[in-house]
């Protein structure tokens, strides 16, 4: 798996990067405000890009959402309820972390991307597969069998593993 990582208050990243990234960790404080908006923006930038350069098959990339920080409550300044509508617009994994608390559930969003990014390259090939013998290949699962590990949510086509926990750490 490849993963592209952006510096919130960066630039965005160049078109190569976009181009070879399999997945995106995108992470943003939830004690900063700026972060989020970046982390925004830079979500919309990529799934754009990417979906401009492979026409047809939007949104290939697949993005982690990590609210960082989340042992800060007093200071927060982003609520949950926004990093988890902004996950489901663009079926992106989301958590909620706090890196210099708990690694695991840091560990847990890379594990459920990797998972989410061999789903989908196993899926891609299925479909190639399927337009070559014209839909008779036996496949047709339909959906990507990812299932969010604790504290991970995975969103898929606008529905959420909804039965997982609020927060997970
Ligand atoms: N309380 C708390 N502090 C954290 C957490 N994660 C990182 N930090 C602290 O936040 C500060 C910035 O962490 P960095 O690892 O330098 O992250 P960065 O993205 O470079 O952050 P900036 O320097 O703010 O741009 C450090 O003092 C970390 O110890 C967390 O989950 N909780």
């Amino acid at each position: 798996m490849t993963v592209g990582n952006l510096v919130p208050g960066g630039d965005m990243p160049r078109d190569e990067v976009i181009q070879w990234a399999d997945g995106f960790v995108l992470v943003y404080s939830i004690t900063d405000r700026e972060s989020f908006n970046f982390v925004k923006l830079a979500k919309g930038y990529i799934m754009e890009k990417k979906g401009g350069m492979s026409p047809g098959s939007y949104p290939q990339i697949l993005v982690a959402l990590l609210g960082n920080k989340g042992d800060m409550v007093h200071l927060r300044q982003v609520s949950t309820e926004e990093g988890d509508i902004l996950a489901k617009d663009g079926d992106c994994i989301w958590a909620e972390v706090a890196a210099a608390e708990q690694v695991a559930p840091v560990a847990d969003a890379f594990t459920e991307l990797g998972r989410a990014v061999v789903a989908a390259r196993k899926k891609n090939k299925q479909s190639l597969l399927d337009r070559m013998l014209g839909g008779k290949s036996g496949s047709g699962s339909g959906g990507s069998g990812v299932v969010g590990g604790a504290g991970v949510r995975m969103y898929s086509r606008g529905k959420s593993d909804s039965a997982l926990p609020k927060n997970g750490f």
